[in-house]
């Protein structure tokens, strides 16, 4: 059709012997492009439809920190590996040299929906579809960026490492250089990658101006109350954010800075696995043109999205830019938020579906940050994996975690937020006997908290894990509010809730010294 593609010069220096490089293009002609390098299909609603190979969720294993002497005292190396500034280089001259005979995608989009506190960012692409995603969920700007004070993040998955000669642990890499302001991400293709390492720098640097950064979803009430969901991966963020009667800041990673809370991104990344329109109408509907589906099955002939199908992974997703939310907020910021909701997947089904924390609690339980590893989040986690992760996203904090705990507790002490410990995973048994709770149950307890429905009802203390449950809850059975309740074999559910109380005590051990004996003394009772 001889319609041209912009080809104008742009002056990263990655891209000095670059060929073939196309800027800015739009999310039609990106479309295009993906369909006619034959990256992926379109569905019978519209979406880009990719596979993604062997990665189909994230591989913590293979992201590095560059260790440089500027950063080397600043970076948290309890829950970040180091690299070299050879190994970065070294991979940094491959994708340069690959890059001059491949097409390339180049664009300028920001992270930060606050205006004083955005990061301009250059994404560099190999493949047109995950430019789309960059597009759809990072924040477009207005107009051409300035380019100066920016990171670059090039994902060329083509490029691999040699892990002998570059001395990384397998071909693939993430690797975040924060002298040089670059990521580089090579032989993997999941689009999730891309946004959780500007994620990434995001906590390097807000909490280093004051603002905490922060693994969680947001919305706001009619009434102009925000909330916030924390959780790692699969534990209810996106899902629980998409709620018909709040209105939708986003999905996954927020600031609280002075004037309020910002979103970070411009989009959601919702899972999609067992999606229907009847219990996540929200995000089904959002699945049309425009939006990426990976490694969702798409049915021959008739394009149709199979949701319920695994072959490829668990952790099937979908890219859509906030506007696709019809009650999302823009720009997507809020006041301060009245409520904070810790989203915990309990694989042991002994942790109460909804309880109320004190402040003291409220660290306890950011700094032990239990929950579990949802099956296909992370390479290799095939069933939920029980696991401690500081402020619900250790993977992403570079800085040492109780920075990122000291500005929390801060905030909540001035804004007197009430916070709350749900928990999305299992009740009656643990995974395997019991049962994921009912997303309908978990959505009741949402809005009761949130409408302070809860506010007039009477609390129990948890003998073992010393947090109040509430004694009714509208429109969610009684009997289940308490875990014991939902045992068949209360000896059983006493031991097993003892053990984690365990595993708690013994978690919190690396904070002695460190934080308050009163933080550290407000958890799980064990004799
Ligand atoms: N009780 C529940 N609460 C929240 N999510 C649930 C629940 N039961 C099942 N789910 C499913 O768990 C997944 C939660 O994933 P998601 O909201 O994407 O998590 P996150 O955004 O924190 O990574 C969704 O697929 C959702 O349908
Ligand atoms: C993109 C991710 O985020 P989340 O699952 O928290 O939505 C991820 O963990 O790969
Ligand atoms: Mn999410």
């Amino acid at each position: 059709m001889g319609i041209s593609l912009s080809r104008q010069k742009s002056s990263h220096d990655l891209l000095a012997g670059a060929r073939r490089v196309s800027h800015d293009l739009s999310v039609v002609e990106l479309i295009e492009e993906a369909v006619k390098n034959q990256e992926g299909v379109l569905s019978d609603t519209g979406a880009l439809c990719v596979t993604t190979g062997k990665h189909t969720g994230r591989s913590p294993k293979d992201k590095f920190i560059v260790d440089t002497p500027a950063v080397h005292e600043l970076i948290s190396w309890t829950n970040n590996t180091p690299c070299s500034e050879d190994t970065f280089n070294r991979l940094y001259a491959k994708m340069k040299k690959y890059g001059e005979d491949h097409q390339l995608y180049v664009t300028d989009v920001y992270a930060g929906a606050d205006l004083e506190n955005r990061l301009q960012v250059k994404f560099i692409n190999e493949l047109a579809w995950q430019h789309l995603f960059i597009k759809q969920l990072f924040i477009k700007p207005e107009k051409k960026p300035s380019e100066k004070e920016g990171f670059t993040v090039v994902c060329m998955p083509g490029v691999k490492a040699d892990p002998v000669e570059d001395k990384t642990h397998s071909e693939t890499f993430i690797i975040l250089n924060f002298d040089k302001k670059m990521v580089l991400i090579g032989g993997g293709r999941y689009a999730g990658e891309m946004k959780k390492s500007i994620f990434s720098v995001m906590n390097y640097i807000l909490p280093q101006k004051g603002i905490l950064s922060m693994h969680c979803s947001a919305n706001v009430g009619k009434d102009g109350n925000s909330a916030l969901f924390f959780g790692l991966s699969g534990t209810g963020k996106t899902t629980l954010s998409a709620d018909p009667n709040r209105n939708l800041i986003g999905d996954d990673e927020h600031g609280w800075s002075d004037e309020g809370i910002f979103n970070i991104e411009g989009g959601c990344y919702a899972k999609c696995i067992k999606l229907t329109e009847d219990s996540e109408p929200e995000i089904f509907r959002a699945i049309k043109y425009g939006t990426v589906l990976e490694n969702v099955h798409i049915q021959d002939k008739t394009r149709h999205a199979d949701y319920f199908d695994t072959r490829y992974t668990e952790n099937t997703r979908t890219a859509y830019p906030l506007d696709f939310i019809p009650n999302a907020v823009h720009p997507s910021i809020a006041e301060h938020p009245t409520a904070i909701i810790f989203l915990t997947a309990d694989a042991f089904g002994v942790l109460p579906p909804i309880s109320k924390l004190t402040k003291e609690q409220a660290m306890y339980h950011f700094l032990s940050g239990y929950t579990s590893k949802v099956a296909g989040t992370e390479r290799g986690i095939t069933e939920p994996q029980a696991t401690f992760s500081i402020g619900f996203g250790e993977p992403f904090l570079p800085l040492s975690p109780l920075k990122y705990a000291r500005l929390l507790g801060e905030k909540i002490d001035k804004f007197n937020t009430h916070v709350y410990l749900l928990n999305t995973g299992w009740s009656g048994g643990p995974y395997g006997v019991g049962r994921r709770m009912d997303l309908k149950y978990t959505r009741a307890m949402v809005t009761a908290a949130l409408d302070g429905k809860l506010d007039d009802v009477d609390w129990e203390i948890d003998p073992i894990f010393q947090v109040a449950i509430p004694a009714s809850c509208p429109d969610v059975p009684t009997e289940i509010l308490k875990p014991s309740n939902t045992w068949n074999n209360k000896k059983d559910y006493k031991i097993q809730a003892k053990k984690l109380a365990k595993r708690f005590a013994e978690n919190v051990e690396k904070f002695k010294g460190a934080m308050p004996d009163d933080i550290l003394n407000a958890g799980p009772k064990v004799e």
